[in-house]
């Protein structure tokens, strides 16, 4: 499934989907409710959000949602903050059929990774990003990211056990190689998911994040989480503090003429 990067913006421009209700096929019954927590509503609240955060510009990222083995995913190459419900793709779980398109558009070329994440890891819905803080962080560490002793680790699952991970433990995310298509990172995540069977996110280099969750809501609050910690990860650097060290050590890490 190859990236249609802004092809698919330019026949969005012309041509969002115009089913109403009173129109509606079975298929369009798929992604059309006035229930604001439908899956497809969700999807396209949350990329206005995201949009707005710097997350999803210029067609980049998205989100896809699994409820029961309907799984909601975006066009490829649309502006993913002015998709309309009805700009959706529905598949189903266990062999990929699609169940309802939209209208001259293909597929969010991320659809292989958000398999990856629903098949390997039993998520509910994921969340691709092309946050700066994950690329900058991309750029400053070779194969995993760490953070240590911040109240905001405290948002994200441990994995091994239920909870979460407390102020004193270590949050890891592992970082793989950015590809020319997208959906050739699927290989990498299957291996990466193999080797850090606990990890939430993933890093990729030059490109972005995807973040998983058992459903939506804490797939949105792990993204949001680990957007902060990779952002304070980039302050605490630019003072010379290593986001994993133990506490009080920055003390001997900063500037002796700015600490205190
Ligand atoms: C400028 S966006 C390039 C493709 C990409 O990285 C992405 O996340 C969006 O892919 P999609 O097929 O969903 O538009
Ligand atoms: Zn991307």
């Amino acid at each position: 499934m190859a990236c249609n990067c802004t092809g698919g913006a330019e026949k969005q421009q012309q041509a969002l989907s115009t089913s109403s209700p009173s129109s509606a096929s079975p298929e369009d019954l798929l992604v059309l409710s006035s229930d604001p927590l439908h899956p497809a509503n969700v999807i396209c609240e949350l990329c206005q959000l995201f949009y707005d955060n710097e997350w999803v510009t210029g067609t980049g990222g998205g989100i896809s949602i699994k409820d029961g083995t309907n799984v909601y995913i975006a066009p490829s190459g649309v502006q993913k903050e002015r998709m309309k419900p009805t700009d959706l793709f529905v598949l189903n779980y266990d062999d990929s059929v699609v169940l309802r398109r939209p209208l001259n558009f293909k597929p969010s070329a991320c659809t292989p990774l958000f398999f990856t994440a629903y098949k390997l890891q039993n998520a509910s819905a994921c969340i691709h990003t092309h946050s700066q803080n994950a690329v900058m962080i991309s750029l400053l560490y070779s194969n995993e990211f760490k953070i240590a002793n911040i109240e905001q680790i405290k948002a994200i699952p441990k994995g091994y056990e239920p909870g979460y991970l407390s102020y004193f433990d270590t949050l890891t995310i592992p970082i793989i190689e950015n590809t020319a298509h997208e959906e050739e990172l699927e290989v990498p995540m299957h291996e990466i998911i193999k080797k850090y069977p606990h990890t939430r996110a993933l890093i990729v280099r030059r490109h972005g994040i995807y973040v998983w969750g058992e459903n939506i809501w804490k797939a949105k609050i792990y993204n949001e989480a680990i957007d902060y910690l990779l952002g304070l990860a980039l302050k605490m650097k630019q003072f010379g503090i290593k986001p994993d060290s133990p506490i009080g050590s920055e003390k001997g890490q900063v500037d002796p003429k700015i600490y205190d």
